[in-house]
């Protein structure tokens, strides 16, 4: 198991060295405390995953700290996506894929048959590129999810609604018209409700597929904001193509390419002195 603590402290890099990538990549300092040794949350060991002949994912060994950001990066079709749907079982709904090795949650192979779907589901959530509200109310598009894991009061779950939207950062535009359809709502505004959506099942683990991607840049930087908040309370992994936003939302970064782990740090470590050619090479644009 890699000792968090032992990676480098932003002391030991070379500091004009950091602050250009800074400038290049025109990213704000990063925040001592978030490299700050955490705990393992979620773990793949010796990771394979294939689409029925086709080798997706080689041999993956990474840990996902507790209450962090872990970005996973690298050019399309290298396994981010994937990587980041075996560690909520989706694939488990579809014939001909299959995973093998390990995924940890807390200490816990989820790739076991036996571990609970349920528990899997209200433990790990996932919002992905494309913001998908489900044609109900506001309000009903936070507590579908509740009622199927617990039964609250009428006043606990609009506690609960009300706070899962705060924690979505979209309760002030919304909080007047809870009983309006979702569907008219902005891409930016449903991408939050889909936050909120997922935190309202309080889970530990957020996994986010390109959250921003098909949003306008104030609506990313609202949801940028909102990770920077909501990795107090949750680990969460996103898969990105946009290197800024790595630099700016993440601490740790993987680098995947062609269905391997090349590279996994901290964040300033890999985009101010990456350890592999081929990562220097994405993060600097030369391919991908
Ligand atoms: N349902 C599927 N069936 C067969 N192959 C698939 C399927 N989904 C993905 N793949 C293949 O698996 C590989 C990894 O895909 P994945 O979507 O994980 O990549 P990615 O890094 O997320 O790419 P992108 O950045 O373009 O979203 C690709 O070669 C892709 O073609």
């Amino acid at each position: 198991m890699t000792d968090l603590s032992n990676r480098p402290a932003l002391s030991d890099l070379h500091a004009p060295t950091q602050a250009m990538n800074d400038a290049r990549l025109n990213i704000a300092p990063v925040d001592r405390a978030s490299t700050q040794a955490s705990p393992v949350k979620l773990a793949a060991r010796g990771l394979d995953f294939h689409y029925d002949k086709f080798h997706a994912l080689k041999s993956i060994n990474i840990e996902v700290p507790e209450k962090r950001v872990t970005a996973l990066i690298g050019p399309s079709g290298c396994g981010k996506s994937t990587l980041l749907r075996v560690f909520n079982r989706i694939y488990a709904l579809y014939p001909k894929m299959r995973a093998s090795g390990e995924v940890l949650l807390d200490g816990e192979n989820i790739l076991d048959a036996k571990y609970p779907m349920n528990r899997l589901r209200s433990k790990v959530g996932m919002v992905f590129q494309k913001p998908v509200p489900f044609p109900m109310t506001i309000y009903e598009n936070v507590a579908y999810g509740i009622r199927h894991h617990e039964r609250l009061s009428k006043s606990d779950m609009n506690d609960r609604v009300e706070s899962a939207l705060r924690q979505g950062a979209i309760w002030d535009e919304v909080k007047d018209k809870l009983g309006q359809s979702a569907l008219g709502l902005s891409g930016g505004q449903q991408q939050r409700l889909c936050i909120a959506r997922a935190v309202a099942l309080r889970p530990d683990v957020l996994l986010l597929d390109e959250p921003t991607s098909a949003l306008d840049p104030i609506s990313t930087s609202r949801i940028e904001q909102l990770i920077d908040e909501l990795k107090r309370e949750y680990t969460i992994a996103i898969v990105t193509h946009n290197m800024q936003q790595a630099a700016r939302v993440s601490d740790y970064t993987a680098f995947m390419y062609l269905g391997d782990l090349i590279e996994h740090g901290a964040t300033e470590t890999i985009f101010s002195n990456p350890s592999k050619q081929q990562t220097e090479d994405y993060i600097t644009g030369r391919f991908g």
